[in-house]
């Protein structure tokens, strides 16, 4: 499903991100990714939706071998992957449901099925009432929920997760994480960045830890395992 295999990432400037990754992650699994600030996290999930490309290895993603697809098969990759940022990346002039559609629209299904669709996974976030109303008209949770919204539209066997409860307060994160847990019981891969001790402590799930553009730790049922 996901596999990295000696995978090295320096950015142009010469910061060396990430020094020899190999991972393998399985469809099905909920992987919490966790790590001081600069370890190497989000650098580590942009390459799996070839955010970034590695500069040495090889990413397998949904049978999609990274480093070799070419640029006009990205979107068929990205359609596999849903993806949910700390910022929420809503588009402020669309309303909830145009944010879904929008992501629909890119692949060309026709109004009917993108009307469908919309209701369906608003609904399946909590927000069937909320589909006319601007993000600005949403708390920060409902923002997220519509962002989670949005990335479920095409149906991923992949959710990955950039620091999503990293602007919410504490209830409102868990409502999230409760939500994420959701989707994983239905069979989604999830993948999160996270710097939430108490959430990842109590869920106990998988745990990648990464020091200084290494995994220094990877446990199933972990723990969180840095003082901040
Ligand atoms: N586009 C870039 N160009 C140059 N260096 C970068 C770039 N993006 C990240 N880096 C550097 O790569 C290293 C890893 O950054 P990354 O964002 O992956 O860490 P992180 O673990 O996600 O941190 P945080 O928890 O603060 O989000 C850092 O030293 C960072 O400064």
């Amino acid at each position: 499903m996901i596999e990295m295999q000696d995978v090295w990432k320096e950015y142009p400037n010469g910061t060396s991100a990430l020094n020899g990754i190999s991972v393998h992650i399985q469809k099905g699994e909920f992987v919490y990714v966790v790590g001081p600030s600069g370890a190497g996290k989000s650098t580590f999930i942009k390459l799996m939706y070839r955010e970034v490309r590695p500069s040495k290895g090889h990413i397998f993603v949904n049978g999609f071998n990274i480093e070799r697809l070419k640029d006009r098969k990205i979107p068929l990759l990205r359609r596999s992957i849903g993806v949910v940022f700390q910022d929420f990346k809503l588009l402020p002039k669309l309303t909830a449901g145009e944010n879904v559609a929008f992501a629909l629209e890119v692949i060309g299904l026709g109004h009917r099925q993108i009307r469908r669709r919309v209701t369906d996974v608003l609904g399946q976030v909590g927000l069937e009432d909320k589909v006319d109303m601007l993000p600005s008209q949403l708390s920060g949770g409902e923002q997220q929920r519509v962002a989670v919204a949005r990335a479920l539209a095409n149906n991923p066997t992949v959710i990955i997760a950039d620091e999503p409860t990293g602007n919410l307060d504490p209830d409102t994160s868990w409502d999230i994480m409760r939500l994420f847990q959701r989707i994983n019981d239905r069979g989604t891969t999830v993948v999160m960045a996270t710097h939430n001790r108490d959430i990842v402590n109590s869920m106990r799930r998988r745990v990648i830890a990464i020091e200084n553009g290494a995994i220094v730790r990877d446990e199933q049922k972990g723990l969180y395992g840095y003082d901040e």
